[in-house]
């Protein structure tokens, strides 16, 4: 997979503070990459620098291999972004709001301009004046007018804040409609997991300024499937027949009475190896390690779900 975008130590400082620190991520093309971390993280920040908003303290940022500057303007066109929120002349309607845009543009097509509208689900509502939209129309709109101009990285900050759960699943088709059948890139950011996890293929995670993790979707699903718990009062000892006896070093000793093993074995084994041993178990159970467990370990306990 060509690798679209990728930044290296990407840094910004604010009043000699490290908002965003050598962070290095790579977006391939044609995937959805979800952008997670708590409010204050530097998810804006990031993306501002990537859509040259603000200019990076230090480090670099690749568009298809070539380094940006502040004057990659061909570069630049090549994406569509809603950073923050987007903003109408509020009087007109969502074609006249197009229209300006793609005359400002130099980028006046009229056919691109029905099939963005039609994209979002906003080609039948005619006349109407923006300001009399829902927040969900609005963000739709913002999506069509940063894809009229078919770029092939389009970054949405946070576009799903705010929105009520059909506004949310409508977005969401949205942009696995981008995605699937115009091959677009997505960087989206959010603070929901949930919303996430549904439409991405990549999740990079942001933390204090630090992308603490970035990894395929599917391996993350792989990596955090199943565990054994057990619980006991003879910790040391069921540690040591785990160790000595079973020969496994994938498990966690969470306090003095739980052990959570993520090796893979099967019950039977380990209740006979522990009853052999003469430990008392009391219990023994199979659980599943939810994603969301993942990440809120990830964030340090911050909720982020
Ligand atoms: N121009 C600025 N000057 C000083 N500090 C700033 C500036 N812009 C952002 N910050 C700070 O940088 C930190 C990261 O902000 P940023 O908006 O990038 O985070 P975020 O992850 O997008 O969170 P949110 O979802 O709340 O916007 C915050 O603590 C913010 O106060």
């Amino acid at each position: 997979m060509t690798t679209i975008l990728r930044t290296w130590d990407l840094t910004k400082v604010y009043e000699e503070k490290e908002i965003v620190r050598s962070v290095n991520m790579e977006i391939k093309q044609g995937e959805i990459y979800g952008f997670l971390g708590p409010n204050g993280a530097g998810k804006t920040t990031v993306m501002k620098m990537i859509t040259n908003l603000v200019k990076p303290t230090a480090g670099e940022i690749e568009f298809f291999g070539d380094k940006m500057t502040h004057r990659s303007y061909e570069m630049l066109k090549r994406m569509g972004s809603i950073i923050e929120y987007p903003v109408f002349y509020d009087k007109l309607s969502a074609r006249e709001n197009l229209a300006l845009h793609g005359e400002y543009m130099g980028y006046y097509d009229v056919k691109a301009m029905e099939e963005a509208l039609e994209l979002v689900k906003l080609s039948a509502v005619d006349k109407k004046p923006v300001k009399q939209f829902s927040l969900g129309m609005k963000q739709r709109l913002g999506i069509a007018r940063a894809v009229m101009t078919k770029p092939e990285l389009l970054i949405l900050d946070e576009p799903i804040n705010g929105l009520d759960p059909l506004g949310i699943k409508e977005l969401r088709e949205v942009f696995r409609m981008l995605s699937r059948e115009y091959g677009m890139t997505l960087l989206i950011s959010s603070h929901i997991l949930g919303e996430i996890e549904q439409i991405a293929d990549t999740i990079g995670v942001i933390r204090e300024g630090v992308l603490v993790e970035q990894l395929a979707m599917d391996t993350i699903r792989n990596q955090h499937t199943q565990y054994i718990e057990l619980i006991t009062g003879e910790c040391t000892k069921t540690v040591y027949i785990l160790e000595h006896k079973l020969g496994l070093t994938n498990y966690k000793v969470l306090d003095p009475r739980t052990i959570r093993i993520y090796d893979d074995i099967p019950q039977l084994e380990l209740s006979k190896a522990m009853a052999e041993a003469e430990v008392e178990l009391e219990s023994m159970s199979k659980k599943h390690h939810s994603l969301e467990d993942h990440f809120v370990e990830l964030m340090g306990g911050a909720g982020i779900a």
